[in-house]
């Protein structure tokens, strides 16, 4: 794991909208289309603002969330909600994006309609995760319903996950997808997630889920 401290946030949003717009030009020179999953939650409004300008073409990229709350795409915490309002706009909106939420079936029903799909636009060519606190990634929550043969070696390419205590389910990348992707960026801010991610590299993966997938990702941090 690198990690990259930054002065603070506004700093850090911009400098690593500017690096993954490099390595996605960088990643279209030698492919027809290319992959880029990305988080949802608190942290990557901003990141999302500058990168919607960035002068790539975007009608070669496929976007995907790294996981999605079972919720409707208007309601307040879709993560698909958030990309649309903060990255598929401006010159992103050419972008392909594959939400992950389908009315009418249950997160399981859509990780099995969808999980071809996802499997024929691998490796990623960028991903881009978050944290929480606790160490997940994505939907991967320590103890949740799921997390076992979402983190399993042969897992498929999206999985339902139900966390004791919430009551919306959720869907995510495995950790296998999320471990193969060709360029691995986590952004964190705050002491308290600078502090859980140094702990979770050495705690069992099924603890602390972020531990899996650190392996030659870069950290990007800032107060
Ligand atoms: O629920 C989620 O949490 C994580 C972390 O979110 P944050 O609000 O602490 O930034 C996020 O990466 C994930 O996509 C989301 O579904």
């Amino acid at each position: 794991m690198r990690l990259i401290e930054y002065a603070d946030r506004e700093v850090l949003a911009m400098d690593l909208a500017n690096l993954i717009a490099g390595e996605l030009k960088n990643a279209l020179l030698s492919h027809d289309t290319v992959s880029f999953a990305v988080p949802g939650g608190t942290t990557p409004g901003p990141i999302f603002d500058s990168l919607s300008a960035a002068n790539l073409e975007w009608a070669r990229v496929q976007v995907m969330l790294g996981d999605e709350r079972w919720v409707a795409p208007d309601h307040e915490m879709s993560n698909a909600r958030l990309l649309r309002n903060r990255l598929l706009v401006g010159r992103a909106a050419e972008a392909a994006f594959t939400p992950f939420y389908i009315d009418g079936l249950t997160s399981a029903e859509a990780a099995e309609t969808l999980s071809p799909q996802i499997e024929s636009r691998l490796p990623l060519s960028v991903l881009l995760l978050g944290m929480g606190a606790d160490m997940h990634t994505a939907s991967l929550f320590p103890g949740s319903n799921g997390l076992e043969a979402a983190m399993a070696a042969d897992a498929p390419a999206l999985c339902p996950i139900d966390v004791d205590g919430q009551d919306i389910g959720r869907i995510t990348l495995s950790r296998r997808v999320l471990e193969g992707a060709m360029s691995k960026h986590l952004v964190i801010f705050g002491d308290e997630k600078r502090a859980a991610v140094e702990q979770a590299q050495s705690l069992p993966a099924l603890q602390a889920p972020i531990g899996a997938v650190l392996n030659e990702a870069t950290v990007h941090w800032a107060p």
